[in-house]
């Protein structure tokens, strides 16, 4: 397949259709969600010539996780649901890319399984974990634990979700829970002692209204792992996150899915670039699906940008392969793009050579 298009139009016929509109959908009007990728087709590139780069390297790290490219894997939920293989199909890709994957909290498969596919594709793949701090801070201690112990070397905290997003496809399918066989397997077993010893048990996740800084300082306190936060679309927010110590910062509006009519990531990323001052490392997720996409948010000042749905299209449409595919897509693209803006690595790369 050529495109991410491509991708998504071979998984909307696989899947059951309340799950894609589950995986495609965002919050109400889904004005942030279309905005997301047509932020993207108003800018333009201006390249540079005649720099004389042959070869390419895409490579960098980012808070001592090495990555073969700055495209990474944003965390997505329910991956099951989307093929049978699931998060390991997504780990296995996405280790032998050598990209990193940051798991989601809401993963179908548990986080030591997952860790465990990943190392049979590459002996030390770069998995980050996606945390939704719980309001009883203990369980969330535990969930921290069993990250630490399946070997991931990151927490990223989900700030724009102090509430879930109001999606009415899912309302409208009557998609509210994960069907019979599915659970969120990161939770599970964590509760024995509050619920009785039942291994089965999984708990809900719960999202957190009460989320301040404080709790930030709360997860710094409990582990040595870089914590970054994701969410950030206001430039107050990411002065605020460097001078309380995190680690770095993901500008995301969720992909559309949490307060509709919020800017596109791109359209915030040169002010929230300009307030960090390259204190952390900025990363950014929305509506990337081209090479150009990425090469665009690199030069308005991210280090790093995070795809979601894309993969989501590749597993639905072929499993491992099919996340493979897209990764190298993505990979391929964002090269040529590269070159074609002179740029030898992503860090040549310059503000200037993107217009509105
Ligand atoms: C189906 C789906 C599930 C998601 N699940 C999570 C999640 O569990 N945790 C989280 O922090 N973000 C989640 N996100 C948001 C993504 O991490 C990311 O911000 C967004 O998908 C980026 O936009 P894109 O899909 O246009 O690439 C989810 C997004 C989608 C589409
Ligand atoms: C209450 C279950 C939360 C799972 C959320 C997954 C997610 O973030 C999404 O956007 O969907």
């Amino acid at each position: 397949m050529r495109s991410i298009a491509e991708f998504e139009a071979a998984a909307r016929e696989r899947l059951d259709p309340a799950h894609y509109d589950y995986f495609a959908g965002g919050a109400q009007d889904e004005i942030t969600l279309r905005e997301n990728e047509s932020a993207y087709k108003r800018l333009r590139l201006i390249p540079r010539v005649l720099r004389g780069s042959d070869k390419r390297d895409l490579s960098l790290t980012l808070l001592g996780t090495p990555s073969s490219m700055p495209i990474l894997v944003a965390p997505t939920a329910f991956h099951r649901l989307a093929h049978p293989d699931g998060e390991l199909a997504t780990a296995k890709a996405a280790a032998r890319a050598g990209t990193i994957l940051i798991v989601s909290m809401a993963a179908t498969t548990a986080i030591e399984d997952i860790a465990a596919a990943a190392r049979e594709a590459a002996p030390d793949p770069g998995l980050w974990f996606q945390l939704y701090l719980q309001p009883d801070l203990e369980f969330s201690e535990a969930i921290v634990r069993r990250a630490e112990a399946a070997g991931v070397k990151a927490f990223v905290v989900t700030v724009d979700s102090p509430v879930l997003g109001r999606r009415e496809r899912d309302d409208r399918n009557a998609f509210h829970d994960l069907p019979p066989g599915l659970a969120v397997e990161n939770l599970r077993n964590l509760g024995e002692n509050r619920s009785g010893g039942n291994a089965s048990h999984v708990r809900e996740i719960v999202m957190s209204a009460g989320l301040n800084w404080d709790h930030i300082a709360w997860l710094r306190g409990k582990t040595k792992l870089p914590v970054l936060i994701k969410g950030v679309l206001h430039a107050e927010d990411a002065r605020l996150a460097v001078h309380h110590g995190v680690a770095g910062i993901v500008v995301s509006n969720h992909g559309g899915r949490q307060l509709d009519t919020v800017p596109a990531t791109i359209d915030v990323l040169p002010e929230i670039a300009a307030a960090v001052g390259g204190a952390l490392p900025v990363l950014l997720d929305g509506g990337i699906r081209r090479g150009t996409d990425a090469v665009k948010a690199l030069a308005l000042g991210a280090d790093a940008v995070a795809v979601g749905r894309p993969v989501v299209w590749g597993l639905a449409a072929g499993g491992r392969e099919g996340v493979s595919e897209v990764l190298e897509l993505l990979r391929a693209d964002f090269d040529q793009a590269l070159a074609l803006c002179g740029g030898r690595h992503p860090a040549d790369l310059t503000p200037d050579q993107v217009r509105r």
